[in-house]
């Protein structure tokens, strides 16, 4: 048997078997979506069960990023993914997102309260709010609320190393293949866990007894099921990696820490990461104040604002994989990038100027449209262009890199916006007369941005035929 028989012969050539690893990998990715958003809904049962007031919430929601942000887990997350591999990265972060999403079950469990654990976490970290302002602590926080916080810091770290290490995982499975469509359809997927949570947490919840725990104790057998999936997805691994042998080009040419320059000195990878942050600064911040400024635009209740907002995830996830496909077909990855950021220019330009002046419900629903078809295009054209401008050995920490830069701006925005929405609205008390034009320009100009750097990223591609343009499957 020749060599090129030999390659053409591995699991990834059979499309059951590259499939098959896509919906374990994408079930573990869905299963965390599901618990990152599992408490979103449940803010009013947080303050009326465990005390929890916006405050307590805002730190808790927060902490997701922080050990990502400030202590630099990600990057350590991209150099254990490109030292040790997907298998070994992928049962790691199962594990640590269910061990840090059971503590979360365990602080909001009736257990809990009245235990030792609560009198020690009533003394713990009693810092003053005004410290730094990037603590998950402070004086007076409820005790629940300090121990789901750490809970949530370390889910978010195993659930943001699951990211990387499933879009590396798509690509040692899908390259030269269908790798656009594998990864339009894992986010699909990922987006359909959020719908499912926004209307499936508060039925669970209301069963009686009413109970804010059991929502996320289903979430975290949901996790177990994740990491299973996970563990499935490691024998698969070991299997084709076996059949890859000599092979793989990686084995000669391992990864080196110090390779991590070549992606910091790299023109096109900060293009990339730039337009990342700018535009998702503008879409999950955004979700967290949509279903208010809906709102106070409409006076509509959060029900019906609810409704209008449901057609946005559900939107991207039926979108998203057709266009993977395109890309996977006909290429044109920067021209979709920069076409998302004008789409998401002139939804939240309509947002800001249109629907305050219209109060129209057709403009609302026109607007999370347009929003919906920008959340596929970015997505869909973004993370599978990144194999094309960085070496396969450095694409763990690529793409850590760039979740990390992402992480400083989705921390920072739902703080800045908060301050954007306080100071353009002076003397305002009631949360449902808010004037959201100046917060809607700030994230439209992100948009701005962001088409800068999509032009700039097109004109790169052009001048050094990194292929972004190009199809991913060559007939
Ligand atoms: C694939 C991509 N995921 C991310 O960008 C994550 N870093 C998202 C983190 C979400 C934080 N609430 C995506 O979902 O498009």
């Amino acid at each position: 048997m020749t060599n090129t028989n030999k390659i053409q012969q591995t699991l990834r050539d059979s499309k059951a078997a590259r499939w098959g690893a896509l919906v374990l990998l994408a079930s573990a990715m869905f299963f965390g979506y599901i618990f990152m958003d599992i408490l979103s809904p449940l803010q009013e049962l947080l303050q009326i069960q465990r005390e929890w007031d916006p405050a307590a919430y805002g730190r808790y929601a927060g902490s997701e990023t922080f050990l990502n942000v400030f202590v630099f887990f990600l990057i350590f997350a991209g150099i254990i993914l490109d030292k040790m591999g997907v298998r070994f990265t992928a049962i790691l972060s199962g594990s640590v997102m269910f061990l840090g999403a059971a503590v979360n079950y365990y602080a909001v469990s009736d257990a809990f309260v009245g235990s030792s654990a609560e009198t020690f976490m009533n003394n713990f970290m009693n810092l003053p709010l005004s410290w730094w302002n990037i603590t998950p602590f402070f004086d007076g926080m409820p005790a629940s609320a300090k121990m789901s916080a750490i809970g949530f810091m370390f889910f978010g770290c195993g659930v943001e190393m699951a990211g990387i290490t499933v879009s590396r995982g798509i690509v040692k499975w899908f390259k030269g293949k269908e790798m656009a469509l594998a990864m339009g359809v894992e986010m699909a997927i990922a987006r359909i866990g959020v719908a499912v949570v926004v209307l499936g947490s508060p039925v669970l919840a209301s069963i009686d007894p009413v109970s804010v725990s059991r929502p996320v104790a289903v979430a975290v057998l949901l996790l177990l099921i994740g990491l299973i999936s996970f563990i499935c997805y490691a024998f698969m691994d070991k299997k084709l990696e076996k059949q890859l042998g000599e092979n793989d080009e990686e084995k000669d040419d391992p990864f080196k820490v110090s390779d991590l320059g070549k992606i910091f000195s790299s023109k096109v990878f900060w293009l990339v990461a730039l337009l990342c942050v700018l535009y998702y600064s503008a879409i999950f911040p955004f979700q967290k104040y949509a279903i208010n400024m809906l709102q106070c635009n409409l006076s509509f209740s959060a029900e019906q604002a609810g409704w209008i907002f449901f057609v946005f995830p559900l939107g991207a996830a039926a979108i998203t994989p057709f266009l993977g496909n395109f890309l996977d077909k006909k290429g044109k990855g920067a021209t979709m990038l920069i076409l998302g950021a004008v789409l998401m220019i002139v939804c939240h330009l309509s947002f800001a100027l249109l629907l305050p002046a219209t109060q129209s419900v057709l403009v609302a629903y026109l607007g999370i449209v347009l929003l919906g078809i920008s959340f596929s295009l970015v997505p869909a054209a973004l993370w599978p262009s990144v194999p094309k401008l960085v070496d396969s050995r450095l694409l763990g920490s690529a793409y850590a890199v760039i979740f990390w830069i992402q992480n400083i701006g989705l921390y920072a925005f739902p703080m800045i916006i908060g301050s954007v929405i306080q100071s353009s609205n002076p003397g305002v008390t009631n949360p449902l007369e808010y004037n959201y034009t100046v917060p809607m320009l700030v994230f439209a100009s992100l948009g701005v941005f962001a088409l800068i750097l999509g032009f700039m990223l097109k004109a790169e591609d052009k001048k050094k035929g990194y292929g972004l343009e190009l199809p991913n499957i060559k007939e």
